[in-house]
């Protein structure tokens, strides 16, 4: 049984979300533009001039919240509007997600240099809240509904960006509505980078939840 997703909005038709998918992919390429622009200070203005213009025109007609969860025409659960994962928000990578037949989750990473963090590299943060996510969709996987209870993280070695990057993750073990579920981010070899190991809870309100698919 899928968990009760709020109604669609009535604009929220699924050409509409295309374009809004590709508006968002376009906000990413904008940040990463304006993170490494070296253009002159003239130019600079006149583009957030632009800009300022352009934000004014979406927000002709606004939302309070990005897409809610619901049920894509594959008739899989999706969330658009997520920080890590949907199409529709320009802060999500967005990571794709593949369940494994073995079980757990993988994806393919690859951070920008709009995720630094120490010169150079992917900052710690950024690299948790993939981690947490994956943990996350990977006790989804397993059929439950959960939030985050504890996190721990252990940096074994800084992270590129620019280079692709793999995130895992799998559950241990389940007790009640508790599921300990590890992950990491490794080199494509298997090298590891970040190690992390998570409690997640199933609130007492979808204890009946089962994910599908
Ligand atoms: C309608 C649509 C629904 C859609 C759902 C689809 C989902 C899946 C789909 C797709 C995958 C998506 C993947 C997303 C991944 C992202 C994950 C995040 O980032 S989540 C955000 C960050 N986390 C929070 O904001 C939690 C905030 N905290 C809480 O809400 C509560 O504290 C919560 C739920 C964690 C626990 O609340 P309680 O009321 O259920 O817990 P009590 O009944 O007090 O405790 C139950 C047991 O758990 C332990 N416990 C509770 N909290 C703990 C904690 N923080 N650490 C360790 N143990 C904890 C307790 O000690 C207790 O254990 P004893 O039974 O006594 O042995």
């Amino acid at each position: 049984m899928m968990p009760d997703l709020a109604p669609p909005q009535e604009s929220d038709g699924e050409a509409r979300l295309a374009a809004l998918a590709v508006l968002a992919q376009h906000a990413r390429d904008l940040t990463d533009a304006v993170a490494l622009t070296d253009v002159p200070e003239r130019e600079l203005r006149a583009v957030t001039a632009e800009l300022a213009a352009l934000t004014d025109r979406l927000g002709a007609a606004r939302r309070t919240a990005p897409a809610q969860p619901d049920i894509g025409p594959d008739g899989r659960f999706r969330h658009l509007g997520n920080a890590v994962v949907g199409d529709t928000n320009p802060h999500a990578l967005p990571l794709v997600i593949e369940r494994r037949p073995e079980g757990g989750v993988r994806a393919g990473i690859t951070f920008r240099p709009v995720h630094e963090g120490p010169p150079g590299l992917v900052h710690g943060g950024v690299s948790a809240m993939i981690l947490d996510h994956l943990l996350g969709e990977a006790v989804a996987a397993s059929g439950r509904a959960a939030m985050t209870g504890t996190l721990s993280l252990r940096y074994r070695k800084p992270i590129p960006y620019g280079t692709p990057v793999v995130g895992t993750a799998a559950v241990g073990r389940t007790e009640g509505r508790k599921t300990w579920v590890d992950g990491m981010i490794a080199l494509p070899d298997g090298t590891p980078l970040v190690e992390a190991t998570g409690l997640f809870i199933t609130p007492s309100q979808w204890a009946e939840v089962v994910l599908g698919g």
